[in-house]
C-alpha cells in the first residue's frame, strides 16, 4: 500500500476522522463542513506518529536537503515538528497564531537566527490561511522559507491557489481524495457518499 493510502487508513482507524453530515463542523476560516479530520488524535499512537514523523523526514530530505530549522505551527503542528527535528537532528522552533501579550511578547519560540532555511510543519491544510499565515512572520522575522509539510490537505483549489500566490511549496503525506478512496475500501462510506463528499469539496 502507498504511503498516502497507508496514513489515509490509520486516520480512518483511530477514528480521527468524523463525519456529520446533518450538523456541520465549523473549521477555523468559517468553512463549514461535515467532515472533521482531528489529525491531533495520532498524537496517541506513538507507532503512527512515528510513521507521520518518518515520512515527513522523507519528504524534507528530498524536496528541502538545505533545511537549518524545523518550525512547528501553534497548536497542532507543533508535536509532529519535534518528533521529525528529533529524526532528523534538526533545532526545532515554534509559531505562534499571534504574538504573546505579556513575557517577551514573542510569537515565534526558541532560537531563529537571521538567513537560517526553514520547514514549517503542520498538522493539516483547509485553505492554507494558517501555514501561510506562519510562513509570513517567520520571513519578517528573517528566515528563508523553502515550504510546508502536513499531513493531510483537502486539495482546495483556494490553498492551491493562496500557496501558489505567495510561492510556497507545500507537501503533504495524504489528502481528501486518498482518504475517501481509502474510506470506500476499507467500508467507511458508501459509494453514493463519495459524490456528495467530492462535490462538496469541489465547490468550496
Ligand atoms: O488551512 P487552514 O484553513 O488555515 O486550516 C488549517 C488549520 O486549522 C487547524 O488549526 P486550528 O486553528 O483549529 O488550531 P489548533 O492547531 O490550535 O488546533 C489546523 O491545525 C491547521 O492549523
Ligand atoms: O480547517 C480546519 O479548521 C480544520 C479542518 C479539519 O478537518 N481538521 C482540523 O483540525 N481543522
Amino acid at each position: 500500500m502507498v504511503l498516502e493510502r497507508k496514513i489515509a487508513k490509520h486516520l480512518l482507524d483511530i477514528e480521527a476522522v468524523a463525519l456529520r453530515p446533518n450538523d456541520f463542523f465549523t473549521w477555523t476560516s468559517g468553512i463549514k463542513s461535515p467532515i472533521y479530520c482531528d489529525n491531533r488524535i495520532t498524537m496517541s499512537y506513538p507507532a503512527i506518529r512515528r510513521e507521520i514523523a518518518a515520512g515527513m523526514s522523507e519528504v524534507i530530505k528530498d524536496k528541502f536537503p538545505e533545511v537549518e530549522v524545523v518550525a512547528g505551527t501553534a497548536t497542532a503542528g507543533i508535536p509532529h515538528a519535534a518528533w521529525v527535528s528529533e529524526v532528523l537532528d534538526l533545532p526545532m522552533i515554534y509559531v505562534r497564531d499571534s504574538a504573546k501579550k505579556h513575557g517577551k511578547t514573542n510569537q515565534i519560540e526558541g532560537r531563529l537566527l537571521e538567513g537560517q532555511k526553514v520547514v514549517i510543519i503542520e498538522d493539516l491544510i483547509s485553505t492554507g490561511l494558517s501555514s501561510l499565515k506562519v510562513a509570513k512572520a517567520l520571513e519578517e522575522a528573517g528566515a528563508i522559507v523553502l515550504g510546508v509539510v502536513a499531513i493531510f490537505s483537502y486539495e482546495l483549489k483556494k490553498a492551491q491557489d493562496a500557496f501558489a500566490a505567495d510561492k510556497v511549496e507545500y507537501h503533504t503525506l495524504t489528502n481528501y481524495n486518498y482518504l475517501i478512496e481509502e474510506a470506500v475500501a476499507s467500508d467507511y462510506i458508501k459509494q453514493e457518499d463519495v459524490e456528495k463528499l467530492l462535490e462538496w469539496r469541489n465547490n468550496l
